[in-house]
């Protein structure tokens, strides 16, 4: 058997071919969404995502406005900017790039982002909206796995889900929208003993570790559905994930690629959530 690869590109030029009707038909009520990204110092990572997000705006018609600091502003200062955006009625969204600077402290800057504004849905108020099942920003990346799943009508509900990573970034926020789909969760890190004895009866397995290709198929169910949400960039400058993906490829019923996998996805529920920070700022949300 050869797994069904669910792309992640193809899915997210479906998806900004919506957006954009649904960003045209704002527009003429008036309504241009607008998302400003704060990216501080010039790490080549960071700026290449930047631009993947201006891009990406730019295809559905969203306004995207990059706002560059030096990695030696001050905290005090980059909170500055972010109360200046707060109050900007024609900024939406907003964004500050992780990681920052060891200087800057990235808790205190995810929380002086309005929770209105945080289409990165990072703020303890929208983690918390989340977890109790309430309408908000859901964070980008965990969004964008359930979206791949519901795009290939693969069942939720009862099945067993195993998470590989625990950042609140990633792997807190996936176990919890899980559950929020009925799935039964269980997370793993890297103080779990005998990963595989989990992982080996996974119904869904998302992989979010960090390096690369230490998920082969040993660790995979026949007929599972494996997400894999590593980015590692390899000495010779390719991108490939935390699963090995030629191995579990002959194992798996459905299985994401690295890269045109969840990497294209995270930035297309970003504008999703500006959209939706558009039409709630705006008050035009039915
Ligand atoms: N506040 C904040 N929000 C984020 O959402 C955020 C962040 N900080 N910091 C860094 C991570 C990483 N991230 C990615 C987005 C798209 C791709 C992506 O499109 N990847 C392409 C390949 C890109 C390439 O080749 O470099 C792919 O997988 O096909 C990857 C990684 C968002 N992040």
């Amino acid at each position: 058997m050869s797994a069904e690869i669910i792309n992640g590109k193809n899915l997210s030029l479906a998806l900004k071919e919506e957006m954009k009707k649904e960003v045209d038909a704002l527009k003429i009520d008036g309504i241009h969404p607008q998302l400003t990204v704060i990216l501080v110092g010039d790490h080549p990572a960071s700026r290449s995502y930047v631009n993947g997000k201006e891009k990406a705006c730019g295809e559905t018609g969203i306004g995207s406005h990059i706002i560059e600091l030096p990695k030696t502003v001050s905290e005090s200062d980059l909170l500055k900017e972010i109360h200046r955006l707060n109050d900007d009625a024609n900024v939406h969204g907003i964004l500050v790039q992780l990681p920052l600077p060891f200087h800057i402290n990235e808790q205190k800057v995810i929380e002086t982002i309005s929770p209105e504004k945080d289409v990165d849905g990072f703020h303890p108020i929208n983690i918390g909206r989340m977890m109790t099942g309430m309408d908000t920003y859901l964070s980008c990346t965990p969004y964008g796995i359930i979206t791949m799943l519901r795009s290939k009508n693969i069942s939720i509900a009862g099945k067993h889900a195993v998470v590989i990573g625990r950042s609140n970034i990633v792997g807190k926020p996936v176990a919890q929208l899980l559950i929020n789909e009925n799935a039964t969760v269980t997370t793993c890190h890297s103080k779990t003993e005998n990963l595989k004895q989990f992982t080996r009866i996974a119904d869904i397995l998302v992989v979010a570790v960090g390096k690369a290709n230490i998920i082969d198929a040993s660790y995979v169910k026949e007929g599972a559905t494996v997400i894999d949400v590593g980015m590692n960039r390899l000495e010779n400058g390719k991108l490939t994930g935390d699963v090995d993906f030629d191995s579990v490829q002959e194992k798996a019923s459905f299985i994401t690629p690295v890269p045109r996998g969840v990497g294209p996805m995270t930035i297309t529920m970003l504008l999703k959530n500006t959209i939706k920070a558009a039409r709630r700022l705006e008050n035009r949300e039915g």
